[in-house]
């Protein structure tokens, strides 16, 4: 149960670029002490809802409010408690990490130098701090970046796609450095394009596509939402195997364009049917999930014409969704 004044209020935030929607009525609510993910394709407007909470760029309608302020009300000090970065941090490559890290502390004032020594230990860059950060991977960059965000003491941590170009042992940190973090209290809003990322960090999730909402909800929910998983099946009778899977109704069985079988079901019905096909002498040579439930889902939301009427998992409306009240 949510308390208090939320990190983030978006709403009806509209954003155009010409003739193009960039942000179309966005309603968003960020509460303190969560990890929100904004989970879209290429152009669902991520970015442009991120620049305009950063107050890079101003909304054409609706309002946004950070800790209760709207940038009307407070100007620049909108933003006060508030770091991170859009796309990917820059530094002076010639200067070493906690050089860049000095000049920052100094710009930001009010002590932040004497944190240095702590965020680099945070983000685990304690034994690379007097390199260049020329030299730095782009994973060690994207964790200077997150160590220059916690310089500011944050109470909210904004990041645009913080995994994104990273190896999977730089995804796998950056992972983790997000979860440490929120364990320890920030709240955190982060865009991504990648479903494993946000199912794995966000409490909550709202998922675009072209400027729009089209799902909003917790990560309970959205699995509960999600379609069987599918699998591809190798047997060594399909046409049997086909013919078996007529008597059990909760599989769904049929011929896969790549050869085999395409098995959809849930966990338990498919080990019946499997444990079925070798009761039957028939020997499963292979078997692969080919989509995972909440990948098919998020194929699913931002693949199908929003005005098409799509149904199955439906739009909800953010505060019934994660059962705030406001
Ligand atoms: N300054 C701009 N001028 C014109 N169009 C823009 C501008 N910024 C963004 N857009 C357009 O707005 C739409 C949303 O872009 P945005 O960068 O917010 O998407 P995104 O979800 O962050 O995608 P990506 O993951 O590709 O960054 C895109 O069609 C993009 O081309």
């Amino acid at each position: 149960m949510a308390v208090g004044v939320p990190a983030v209020e978006a709403s009806g935030l509209v954003k155009r670029f010409g003739g193009l929607t960039a942000v179309d009525h966005v309603d968003l609510r960020v509460d303190v002490g969560e990890v929100y993910g904004i989970l879209g394709p290429n152009g669902a407007g991520k970015t442009t809802f991120l620049r305009m909470l950063f107050g890079l760029i101003r909304p054409d309608a609706g309002t946004l409010r950070v800790f209760g302020r709207t940038w009307g009300d407070a100007g620049p000090s909108m933003l006060d408690g508030v770091a991170g970065f859009i796309e990917s941090p820059r530094f002076y490559p010639y200067l070493s990490g906690r050089r860049n890290l000095n000049l920052l502390a100094g710009l930001d004032g009010g002590g932040a130098d004497s944190r240095i020594d702590e965020v680099l230990d945070v983000v685990d860059l304690a034994g690379r701090a007097d390199d260049k950060v020329g030299g730095y991977s782009f994973g060690m960059r994207q964790r200077l970046g997150v160590a220059a965000s916690l310089l500011r003491d944050p109470r909210l941590l904004v990041l645009d796609e913080p995994a994104n170009g990273l190896d999977p042992a730089g995804i796998r940190d950056m992972r983790a450095l997000v979860k440490q973090l929120a364990a320890g209290g920030l709240t955190v809003l982060l865009s991504s394009h990648n479903m494993d990322e946000v199912e794995e960090i966000c409490d909550n999730v709202t998922i675009m596509r072209t400027g729009r909402v089209v799902y909003h909800g917790s990560i309970d929910q959205l699995r509960a939402q999600a379609p069987d998983p599918s699998h591809r099946l190798m047997t060594s009778d399909d046409e049997q195997a086909l013919r078996l899977a007529a008597g059990h109704r909760a599989v769904a069985v049929s011929v896969h364009p790549d050869g085999g079988l395409a098995l959809r079901a849930q966990a338990a019905d498919a080990d019946a049917y499997i444990i079925a096909l070798g009761r039957s002498n028939l020997a499963v040579r292979a078997l692969h999930l080919e989509i995972a439930p909440l990948e098919s889902l998020f194929f699913m939301l931002t693949e199908t014409d929003p005005d098409a009427g799509f149904d199955a998992p439906a739009q909800t409306q953010p505060d019934t969704l994660t059962g705030v009240t406001s």
